[in-house]
């Protein structure tokens, strides 16, 4: 079931049956069955940054494969569903996108809440754009609750395609400076060519997922459980391991 370099990768692959990629299968809530203790959830992704910066075309880019060069200002907030498959596994990414103007920042911070990743975006042609990142991560983590989990965080430098591979190399360490800051991937991006964005949500996609099946899983002597139904032995970093 699992492709020869994984295997090199991880030789443990080796001992894995079938029954794991319908276990997997489970997971995803396909033929889940009763009392399994699984549920799967839903990947909320918030977009903030400044005005102008190109969240809207990195949300219309991902989910519809399209870039418009005029500009019209987000009002308030809106918000797409996308279904990926991930090893075959059905799972959704809901993403908000707010408006930068900052009249609608109240409006936008209602939904702030429960987050999973928070995507902070810039425009890699605009330095103060930027500086203006560690604003938007502060306000958007002071509306959280206590019970939520800390969400991934990803500087998002946007319109990598306006600029020369000499200036970019200079905004990059910026960028990667303020990330470790903010305690942030970093990643640069074209909406305009599509560079890096169907990465960039498959990797928060990756990371959410990871934590809900963690959380499904336990472990036991070895032995991987979803509720009551043994999966494979192993230990459960391996298997995620595997996953990605
Ligand atoms: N060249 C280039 N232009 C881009 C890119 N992404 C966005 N733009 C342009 O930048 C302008 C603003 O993009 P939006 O996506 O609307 O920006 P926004 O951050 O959603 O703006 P608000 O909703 O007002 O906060 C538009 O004219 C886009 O066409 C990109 O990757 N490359």
């Amino acid at each position: 079931m699992f492709e020869n370099k994984e295997i090199e990768k991880f030789p443990q692959a080796l001992n894995f049956t079938p029954y794991d990629k319908f276990a997997f299968s489970v997971a995803a809530g396909e033929t889940c069955p009763q009392n399994s203790g699984f549920n799967l959830k839903v990947c909320k992704v918030i977009i903030l940054g400044d005005l102008c910066v190109g969240k809207t075309s990195l949300l219309n880019r991902f989910c519809y494969k399209v870039f418009d060069s005029n500009y019209r200002s987000t009002i308030g907030v809106d918000f797409q569903s996308e279904q990926i498959n991930i090893l075959g596994i059905p799972y959704y990414l809901q993403i908000w996108d707010t408006a930068g103007q900052e009249r609608f920042k109240c409006i936008a911070q209602c939904y702030y809440r429960k987050a999973h990743v928070i995507m902070l975006v810039f425009d890699l042609s605009s330095i103060r754009t930027l500086a203006n990142c560690k604003n938007w991560l502060r306000d958007a983590l002071e509306v959280r609750g206590e019970s939520d989990n800390r969400p991934y965080i990803f500087l998002v430098g946007a319109k990598k395609d306006l600029l020369s591979n000499e200036s970019y190399n200079s905004v990059e360490d910026l960028a990667l400076n303020t990330a470790k800051k903010l305690n942030a991937e970093f990643w640069s991006v074209s909406a305009k060519t599509g560079e890096n964005i169907d990465s960039l949500f498959f990797r928060a996609a990756a990371l959410s997922f990871d934590d809900d099946l963690c959380m499904c899983m336990s472990e036991d002597n070895g032995n991987i459980q979803i509720g009551s139904d043994l999966i494979c032995r192993g230990n459960k970093s391996d298997i995620i391991y595997l996953l990605w």
